[in-house]
């Protein structure tokens, strides 16, 4: 597609702004849109499109650049590289002194190193832990790849089959999710904010490997459940449904703002067992009054974000080893303190959306070690009671090249009786 110079501009402006790593690389752009409010929708997704798949394959695109590693480079890289733009559509917007370079871009053979064949940058490479480079190489392109758009049926409201039959014939294509039995993937990127089955609640935005942890816990009927980082509510709407909205569903969590965003989502779903509670931290009062109290705990515990890279492919480079190890150090006390509210014979699952081995075995392991209470349940063994034909061992580990879901990963763990 030609590319103007415009529309360059503008690209490499919030290229240059993204690549500070200093705030997250959508509320970069949101921010630039909404300073230059008139740009149209096509220059809208020309720059977003291609910022993001900068961020992609940035690895890659590195090296290529030679000496010169700045951002009209790297955006210029990207659209010949990654985008497939020929030269004569640059035309206008390349200096004649970069038409050698440009040129050579397009067949460049990449550098024999694990980073520019991966994706991933070496300290991610290095936290991941002993792999075979083939796998690491797999896993990169899985997270380099884009995100399809994944919905999770309200059982309160609907059956699956209803939703896929009313979707389809609003015109949305679709189909079921392999694993979920309560998911929806759709083929494209359809608005969905003014659909009926939206605005009534029998639909939620919700990745299908996120939906496998909220099943894992198991939630029942008249129970008492505590998602302890609830957030926005994406796995408190999946459970308090489960619960067929009896019982109790406490939704936890230290952001004030996030659990705001979980009331009109409230609205929408029809639950009414949720008590959306905020804490000052893991050892708050109000989580000490429920010890020994919950049939299920999740911990969906704040992490790198690295499973959701196919989404948010900055985070590789604004987490790092030493914000990893500050997050183990919250992963451990959020868990020691979540176990205190599980009753006897109750279940605990511990899940995040990261692939490091410290942020999911570590920290379950180390609590197993510290908490001969508990034991682990496989977490296969849990699938297959639901008839979900995945099997990943004891832990639940998705992973986007295997699985087309983000990465995730899940431990079910017992308090014995
Ligand atoms: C991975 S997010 C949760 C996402 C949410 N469960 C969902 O499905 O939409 C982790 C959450 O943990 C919360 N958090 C961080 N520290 C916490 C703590 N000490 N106790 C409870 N929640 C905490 C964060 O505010 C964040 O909302």
């Amino acid at each position: 597609m030609k590319v103007n110079v415009s529309q360059f501009n503008h690209l490499e402006q919030v290229l240059f702004a993204m690549l500070r790593f200093d705030r997250p690389a959508d509320a970069v752009l949101t921010a630039h849109f909404r300073q230059h409010s008139k740009l149209g929708g096509t220059d809208r997704h020309l720059i977003a499109e291609t910022a993001f798949a900068c961020l992609r394959h940035l690895e890659t695109l590195r090296p290529l650049c030679g000496k010169q590693v700045n951002s009209r480079r790297l955006a210029l890289a990207t659209l010949v590289r990654i985008g497939g733009t020929n030269l004569r559509e640059l035309d206008g917007v390349m200096k004649e002194t970069e038409r050698e370079w440009l040129a050579s871009v397009k067949g460049a053979e990449l550098p024999d190193d694990l980073s520019a064949r991966s994706g991933l940058p070496g300290w991610v490479i290095g936290l991941l832990g002993e792999q075979e480079e083939a796998d690491v190489i797999a896993l990169g392109k899985g997270l380099a790849s884009y995100a399809p758009l994944d919905l999770r049926v309200n059982t309160l409201k609907m059956k699956r089959d209803d939703a896929l039959i009313q979707l389809q014939d609003s015109g949305i294509a679709c189909e079921p999710t392999p694993y979920s039995p309560i998911g929806i993937r759709l083929k494209g990127k359809p608005a969905l904010a003014r659909h009926p089955l939206f605005v009534g609640g029998a639909i939620e935005v919700q990745d299908e490997g996120s939906q496998l942890l909220g099943l894992l816990t198991g939630a029942r009927r008249g129970e008492m459940v505590v998602d302890f980082c609830a957030g926005a509510g994406g796995k408190t709407l999946l459970l308090g449904a489960q619960m067929a909205s009896s019982g109790r569903l406490y939704a936890f969590d230290i952001s004030e703002k996030r659990l705001a965003n979980l009331k009109p989502r409230l609205a929408r779903s029809g639950l009414s067992n949720v008590n959306s509670t905020l804490i000052a931290h893991e050892n708050d009062t109000k989580v000490k009054r429920l010890a020994g109290k919950a049939d299920r705990v999740l911990v969906d515990a704040p992490c790198s974000g690295l499973g959701t890279l196919r989404r948010n492919p900055d985070l590789k480079y604004r987490q790092s080893v030493e914000s990893v190890a500050e997050l183990n150090a919250k992963q451990t006390a959020i868990l020691a303190s979540a176990s205190r509210l599980v009753r006897a014979g109750g279940r605990l699952v511990y899940a995040t959306c990261s692939l490091l081995p410290a942020e999911n075995q570590d920290i379950v392991n180390a609590f197993l070690a510290s908490h001969p209470e508990f034991e682990l349940l496989p977490a296969n063994a849990l699938l297959a009671e639901m008839k979900i034909a995945l099997d990943t061992g004891d832990y639940l580990s998705l992973r986007p090249h295997l699985h087309n879901s983000d990465g995730f990963f899940a431990a079910v763990l017992q308090r014995k009786a």
